[in-house]
């Protein structure tokens, strides 16, 4: 009789997966203090876009500022494109319709907007370690009024180590 081989068991689920590749985005960030990776995904899981937070083109990472304090003009608040706005910029391909994010920190208000405009429907999120911020309840207000799903990502503490 010939033996069954049955599949691996231990690979990686979808959500591992699109948040892996949303924390391997945000890794190519220059900002010293916060590195966050975005990755859209179509309803029938194919990744569409990705993105991380980053000045904008032609703006150079050696001449804008990185610094959060300090004279506004200044600082990086004023000049970082965030990284879920770089990920729907970055689709080229039509309509975001019914599109999942995976994000690594909860979007800000104006992400929410561009969220909301872009007919993605659900967010993944890792951190929202600025949940306390007007910036954050602004954009839980206007996703809730919008019917945008947002649920966190829950750690499965699977290490994955790829060498490069
Ligand atoms: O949703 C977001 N997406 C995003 O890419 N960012 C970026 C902008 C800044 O480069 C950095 C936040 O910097 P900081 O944590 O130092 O304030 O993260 C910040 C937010 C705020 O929630
Ligand atoms: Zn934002």
């Amino acid at each position: 009789m010939i033996k069954k081989i049955r599949k691996r068991s231990d690979y990686i689920t979808w959500d591992e997966y699109f948040m892996g590749v949303a924390q391997l985005a945000g890794m190519r960030s220059k900002d010293p203090s916060s590195q966050v990776g975005a990755c859209i995904v179509s309803e029938d899981n194919k990744i569409l876009s990705m993105g991380y937070n980053g000045f904008p083109i032609g703006c150079s990472d050696d001449d804008f500022p990185w610094a959060r304090e300090g004279e506004e003009l200044e600082t990086k608040y004023l000049y970082v494109t965030h990284s879920e706005l770089n990920a729907i910029l970055n689709y080229r391909g039509g309509s975001l319709e019914g599109a999942k994010l995976y994000v690594t920190l909860f979007p800000c208000n104006e992400c929410a907007k561009a969220i909301i405009q872009s007919g993605i429907k659900t967010i993944v999120y890792g951190n929202d370690k600025y949940a306390n911020t007007p910036a954050v309840i602004a954009s839980k207000r206007m996703l809730d009024a919008s019917g945008v799903r947002y649920y966190q990502y829950s750690p499965t503490g699977r290490e994955i180590t790829i060498q490069l």
